[in-house]
């Protein structure tokens, strides 16, 4: 059994805040400022170049990849990491719709993260010849995979309301008829075990910086099935991604497997840190951990419905169908976000009224869920989050 108070003492943590949103960017382990420090100064600062060599930095995007493996249900060998996620909803795409190619239609639900919709509307705007995206309620996608579509892109959990597809099953009736199927597991991937290849899923993709904690900016991970791993084209054939990147061929010649996904550069820094936040990931249990998260939802849950009646729970209560934060929704959602934050209860909103908090049980405890309960009582029963410099947006929410 995982002892969580072990991995929470492995975590920089300010004193006084209750982070409930390491679902939107994981906090720091102490670990990785280490880990970073060292590469700084040990590699680039002494080996410079040769360290491309010598501290095997150009084997890393494919052996970190191996490590999120475990925690997706992927095969080894067949995640690889580097980009931004937006950059990976993209070839992904770009490579199932050559794949399917007397299809045209993209399949998508307006729960959807938008940077995803709209990595998907540049693609079809790119490619013309009536490439489109088709967006249905969450509710719906099932029942609109039909004979048209070449391809699912869907969020697992959506980034709002915390609801949670049912992978095998869309992605059966994808294959049903024909089509190709897109996992986006940045709300899953560290939140709970992931079965992709026992889903049979096409093609992943997913974040770093939530769950997995890397840090801002962190890689973003693609995972391509054996069965497509040598026929998916990729559509950014950057050098990274050639079977032989130094031998410098004028043509474009792609690696075996899910290296081919690989496009410039890895950041060499953001893999040191997550390596090291990869550290405390290996030695956790995923049951232990769903266990857990599920019991703090619980108990915020019910804490919140039993002191807070003016706001609505938005994520579904059956666990099948959550991830790992929950949210409630109210009008005045966003002024209350920024009393919790003054009082040190960190989250997030998100239009147009969503509270949403991250239950994350590598550093957060039910002490911590029982002290936010308390703290957003105070705020909805005094009404605290009733004033002006409350309600002015930030930039950044
Ligand atoms: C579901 C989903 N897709 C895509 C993104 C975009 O990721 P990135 O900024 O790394 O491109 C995010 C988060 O920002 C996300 O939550
Ligand atoms: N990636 C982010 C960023 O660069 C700044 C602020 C927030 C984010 C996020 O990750 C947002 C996140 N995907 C969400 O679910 O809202």
């Amino acid at each position: 059994m995982t002892d969580f108070a072990a991995t929470k003492a492995q975590f920089h943590l300010p004193q006084g805040m209750i982070y409930l949103d390491g679902n939107s960017l994981g906090p720091l382990p102490h670990a990785a400022a280490a880990r970073v420090a060292q590469t700084v100064t040990a590699e680039w600062g002494d080996m410079l170049i040769t360290a491309w060599n010598k501290a095997a930095w150009m084997d890393k995007p494919m052996r970190v990849g191996d490590r999120i493996a475990r925690l997706i249900g992927a095969e080894a060998g067949h995640v690889v990491m580097g980009d931004t996620l937006s950059i990976k909803v993209y070839q992904a795409l770009a490579s199932c719709l050559e794949m399917n190619p007397t299809r045209k239609v993209i399949l998508s639900d307006t729960g959807n993260f938008p940077s995803d919709l709209y990595m998907a509307e540049g693609l079809c705007r790119t490619l013309g010849n009536g490439y489109t995206l088709k967006t249905v309620a969450p509710e719906d996608v099932l029942d609109a995979i039909d004979g048209t579509v070449a391809v699912t892109m869907i969020t697992e959990v959506d980034y709002r309301t915390g609801r949670r597809h049912n992978m095998a099953a869309i992605t059966a009736r994808a294959h049903q008829h024909g089509a190709l199927t897109i996992w986006d597991l940045a709300h899953s991937a560290g939140a709970f075990q992931v079965e992709l290849a026992k889903c049979n899923a096409d093609f992943a993709v997913g974040c770093s910086y939530k769950y997995l904690n890397s840090g801002p900016g962190g890689p973003a991970f693609i995972y391509v099935a054996p069965r497509h791993a040598d026929t998916a084209r990729p559509a950014l054939s950057g050098w990274q991604g050639h079977a032989a990147p130094f031998a410098f061929d004028l043509d474009y010649r792609p690696a075996t497997g899910a290296e081919r996904m690989r496009v410039g550069t890895p950041p060499i820094l953001q893999l040191a840190a997550l390596e090291a936040s990869l550290d405390i990931w290996d030695g956790i249990d995923m049951a232990a951990l769903r266990k857990t998260s599920l019991a703090l939802q619980d108990q915020y849950i019910a804490g919140i419905e039993a002191a807070c009646p003016s706001l609505t729970l938005a994520t579904p209560r059956n666990h099948a169908e959550r991830g790992s934060q929950v949210s409630f929704r109210h009008p005045e959602g966003y002024a209350i976000m920024q009393a919790m934050i003054a009082r040190g209860v960190i989250g997030d909103f998100r239009a147009p009224d969503i509270i949403r908090c991250g239950f994350t049980p590598l550093f957060i405890d039910a002490a911590d869920v029982d002290k936010a309960i308390k703290i957003i009582a105070d705020i909805m029963q005094n009404n605290l989050w009733d004033r002006s410099e409350y309600k002015t947006r930030a930039k950044v929410t």
